[in-house]
């Protein structure tokens, strides 16, 4: 399948680039920067991929539009949010298959949307699928897929299997922490390695929040962190359950959700981030405290919170295993 890479010289862009490479049914034969850059190896900016990846970074302008629709099928997007929300229609227009990971077809109200972005929704949402990958049933006719964000593809996979025994009353809180790389590449004092502590931002305000009460059909209240590691996200969620709620009837929920979903683990202990970095795994493990439920889950950001579940996707929108070219440990960056 021959694809193409926008912001293949971001973080998230150089990891797909890297699955993609390595995937038995992809082929990628566009990768493109912004055109701030000239045409450079990716082991220009990533010397961890000399001799490994022989690709050319190539600067994108809107005049290749009409080569690229003649030479791929789909086109996976790792942009700013507003870059993919002009792009992505044009994509699409020409024919593309656009799977895109940024925010900007996420959400579905338009008011919500414009308050969380500060741009208002770019399509009419019956054009667009959420792809949360295990609980989103592709047909492989859709022209955009809107990949979750980082954060939301965390707390949802948690929370969907309980959904049912949380009391009406509760709202749900997702205490995240998340690594610098979710910040991407480019220079911020506040996301410099040696400025970055540990500490909370965005509270009640992230615009993921109404990401994660879009899939839970629920308020919650979300309250990210930033943490002084590269890659990775623990999310540790406090919910209250209804009354006479059974261990065997939360173990019963997971395993029908997820007993046959590769990609899923369900841990006998609180997961790490050690234990997902570099992987496209979601570790989840539970803990019930009377009518508590406590929920820790990580994922790492680069790979399941975004490369790893785009490629998820495009296997599910092609008929292929979940798995397929998603074996690998250890991420570039
Ligand atoms: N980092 C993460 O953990 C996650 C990120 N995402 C989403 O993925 C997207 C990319 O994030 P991330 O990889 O972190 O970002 P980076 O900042 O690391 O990379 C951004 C990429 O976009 C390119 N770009 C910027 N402006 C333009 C433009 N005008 N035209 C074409 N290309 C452009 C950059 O090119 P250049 O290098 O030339 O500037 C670069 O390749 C974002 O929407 C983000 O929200 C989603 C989930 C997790
Ligand atoms: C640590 C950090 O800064 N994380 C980013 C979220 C990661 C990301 O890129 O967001 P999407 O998943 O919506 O694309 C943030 O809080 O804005």
């Amino acid at each position: 399948m021959p694809c193409a890479v926008f912001g293949a010289s971001g973080y998230s862009g150089v990891e797909l680039i890297w699955l993609l490479h390595n995937h038995p049914d992809f082929d990628v034969r566009y990768s493109f920067s912004s055109s701030a850059r000239t045409a450079e190896p990716v082991s220009q900016l990533y010397p961890q991929l000399t001799d490994r990846l022989d690709l050319i970074l190539q600067p994108w302008h809107p005049d290749l539009l009409s080569e690229l629709a003649g030479q791929v099928q789909v086109c996976f997007l790792a942009l700013p949010h507003e870059i993919s929300a002009e792009l992505a229609p044009q994509l699409t227009a020409a024919g593309l298959t656009v799977f895109d990971l940024s925010g900007a077809f996420r959400l579905r109200d338009a008011s919500i949307h414009q308050s969380a972005y500060g741009f208002a929704l770019p399509l009419p949402d019956e054009s667009i699928a959420y792809g949360l990958a295990e609980w989103t049933e592709l047909s492989g006719t859709e022209a955009l897929i809107a990949v979750p964000g980082c954060y939301p593809t965390a707390a949802a996979l948690a929370l969907l299997p309980v959904l049912p025994f949380i009391s009406s009353t509760c709202t749900p809180v997702i205490n995240a922490v998340s690594g610098v790389s979710g910040a991407g590449r480019k220079a911020a004092v506040h996301t410099s390695f040696c400025e970055v502590s540990l500490q909370a931002y965005g509270v009640g305000t992230h615009r993921h929040q109404p990401e994660i009460a879009q899939v839970l059909g629920r308020p919650v209240l979300f309250v990210p962190h930033l943490g002084n590691f590269k890659r990775g996200i623990l999310e540790t969620i406090y919910v209250e359950l209804n009354d006479d709620v059974t261990a065997e009837q939360i173990n019963t929920a997971f395993t029908d959700a997820y007993a046959h979903r590769p990609l899923i683990r369900m841990r006998a202990c609180p997961p790490a981030i050690s234990d997902v970095a570099g992987t496209p795994f979601c570790d989840i493990h539970w803990q019930r405290h009377g009518r508590q439920l406590v929920l820790c889950v990580a994922i790492d950001n680069l790979l399941k919170g975004a490369a790893a579940q785009a490629v998820q996707l495009a296997n599910q929108y092609y008929g292929l295993p979940d798995t397929a070219g998603l074996n690998t440990i250890g991420g570039v960056i």
